[in-house]
């Protein structure tokens, strides 16, 4: 375990890996550039920073290092900062975007920012646009794509450039489409994921997001917002259907305990790799995979991070039935149209019927686990563990 001052290098540390993204949006704005010949006055960089906040997609590393040193430069001047160390590679990348500004003037600088957060702001609109015919779809949601037709609704993770990985917006959106799922009038629920990955677990950039009571309050929140997420797939009432479309990694797998059918594609892996990261198990994977599978293969994953073909995971009682991926979605589709026509009062009362007498004990479950790995939040060894995964990712 780090020492206390190990563990104060650590926070520091691990505040300074803000996201750009995040940096550019500083609340509030320390603004000394006047002058009437400007062209974007600074109202109009601050509704740029604001509009910042709600793209609906990522703009990708180079472009938020970009969007910094432009505020930077447009709110500060010339970089007036020491170069960061060699192992500080975030805030190297940060330092060296900045001062390849050199001396552009303020007013230019702030002129290009709201210039490339307008043509960002518009390319996301028009990705976004909700195709013809998809009336069906429910608006308000920046990391899922929910629709409701034939008695299904189906929530898709739509962040197919990260593997559909689950940032702290996924988690709240998914309570919110579970709870929506829960009182609409489809007869049957459906996860499924965007692009070549089912899921690839935890956002590990979670992390970055370091609000000001540091890395402790952190893990106390990211702890809550785990306990009441996976809480809102052990009270879902009615049939839960993971279409596994690819590899699922982490929390994607230890949730299927909670689903009542796993349909999956035999491109499909399922791997926990929580020991890799210095985690304990989630989403009752300690309850259910012993259950599902015996304690001696759940041990294999949970703790041994064993990585298992759909069919093995089939064999092992994780995965209902494995499809060939070139037919997977027509099969699984034509399946779930017929099950959805089925009376939905009774699915809901057979789904309860088979599920409820486990509800107190799964909810005891999930609450000792989330409390357990909220010490593994604060360890070095998970905090390695991620600080290496985000260097490997950063590419700097
Ligand atoms: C509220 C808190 C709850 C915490 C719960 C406890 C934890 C639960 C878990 O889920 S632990 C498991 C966490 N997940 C991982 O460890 C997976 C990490 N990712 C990978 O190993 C690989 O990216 C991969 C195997 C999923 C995919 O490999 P590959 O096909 O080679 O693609 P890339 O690696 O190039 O990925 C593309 C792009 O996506 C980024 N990305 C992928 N997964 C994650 C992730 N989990 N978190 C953050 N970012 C992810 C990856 O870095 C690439 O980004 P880049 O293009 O480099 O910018």
């Amino acid at each position: 375990m780090a020492g206390a001052s190990g563990r104060l290098a650590w926070c520091r540390c691990l505040s300074a890996v803000r996201s750009p993204l995040q940096v550019v949006c500083f609340p509030a704005l320390k603004l000394h550039v006047s002058g009437a010949a400007m062209r974007a006055s600074l109202k109009d960089l601050e509704n740029a920073v604001n509009q910042v906040k709600l793209l609906k997609k990522d703009p990708g590393n180079e472009v938020k290092l970009k969007l910094y040193a432009l505020y930077k430069q447009a709110t500060e001047g010339p970089c007036n900062m020491p170069k960061p160390g060699v192992f500080d590679l975030i805030n190297k990348a940060k330092w060296e975007a900045w001062n390849a500004l050199g001396s552009l003037p303020e007013e230019t600088a702030r002129q290009n920012y709201v210039d490339l957060v307008s043509s960002l702001s518009s390319s996301s609109e028009s990705s976004s646009q909700v195709k013809p015919g998809a009336d069906k779809e429910h608006a308000g949601y920046g990391t899922l794509v929910v629709t409701s037709e034939d008695g299904i609704t189906k929530i898709m993770l739509n962040r197919p450039t990260r593997k559909n990985a689950i940032s702290t917006q996924m988690y709240q959106e998914i309570i919110l489409a579970l709870k929506a799922a829960s009182q609409d009038d489809s007869a049957i629920t459906v996860l499924t994921g965007n692009g070549d990955f089912y899921c690839s677990g935890n956002d590990l950039t979670n992390v970055t997001d370091t609000p000001l009571g540091g890395i402790e309050e952190k893990a106390k929140n990211s702890t809550n917002l785990l306990r009441d997420f996976v809480a809102s797939f052990i009270d879902f009432p009615k049939p839960l259907i993971a279409v596994v479309n690819g590899p699922a990694v982490g929390i994607a797998v230890t949730l299927l305990g909670l689903f009542d059918i796993v349909y999956a594609s035999d491109r499909a892996t399922f791997h926990t790799p929580f020991s890799h990261l210095g985690l304990s198990p989630e989403g009752c994977s300690s309850y259910t995979f012993p259950k599902i599978m015996g304690p001696t293969k759940a041990t294999e994953m949970l703790t041994f991070g064993k990585k298992l073909t759909a069919r093995e995971a089939c064999a092992q009682g994780l995965v209902t039935e494995v499809f060939p991926d070139a037919t997977f979605q027509k099969e699984v589709w034509t399946r779930l149209t017929a099950y959805a026509k089925l009376p939905s009062n009774v699915l809901r009362i057979s789904k309860q019927v088979i599920r409820n007498r486990e509800k107190e004990k799964l909810h005891s479950v999930n609450v000792e686990e989330s409390s357990i790995i909220q010490g593994r939040f604060l360890s070095e060894e998970s905090m390695n563990a991620v600080m290496n995964f985000l260097s490997k990712r950063a590419k700097l």
